[in-house]
């Protein structure tokens, strides 16, 4: 039984830490909708290679293990392909 406590316990954290991701996703895509909106302005362009580059170097540099810096790369990754996706989105509505 102490072990169920402990797997409840355990799970009650990471739904906590996942409802403050949920919470942060959507500040990350609203203000992303809102770099798309300049880019549209600017006519510029959605993918910024040099900046996803940065943003991963910079990023993993404050993660200590080596396998979570992988893993992170990859999902952070996936994070600017969404990014990305609703740019274009955005900017495809004018032509
Ligand atoms: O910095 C930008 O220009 C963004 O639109 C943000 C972002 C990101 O999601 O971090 C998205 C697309 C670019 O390729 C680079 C970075």
């Amino acid at each position: 039984m102490n072990k169920d406590k402990d797997l409840n316990e355990l799970r009650n954290e990471i739904r906590t830490i996942d409802k403050e991701l949920v919470k942060l996703f959507e500040k990350r895509m609203t203000l992303c909708r809102a770099v798309g909106e300049t880019k549209l302005k600017s006519q510029a362009p959605v993918f910024d290679a040099v900046r996803e580059e940065e943003n991963i170097r910079n990023l993993t540099a404050l993660i200590e293990n080596v396998t979570d810096k992988m893993y992170f790369t990859g999902w952070y990754r996936s994070l600017m392909d969404i990014s990305k996706e609703i740019q274009r989105s955005i900017c495809k509505k004018q032509g």
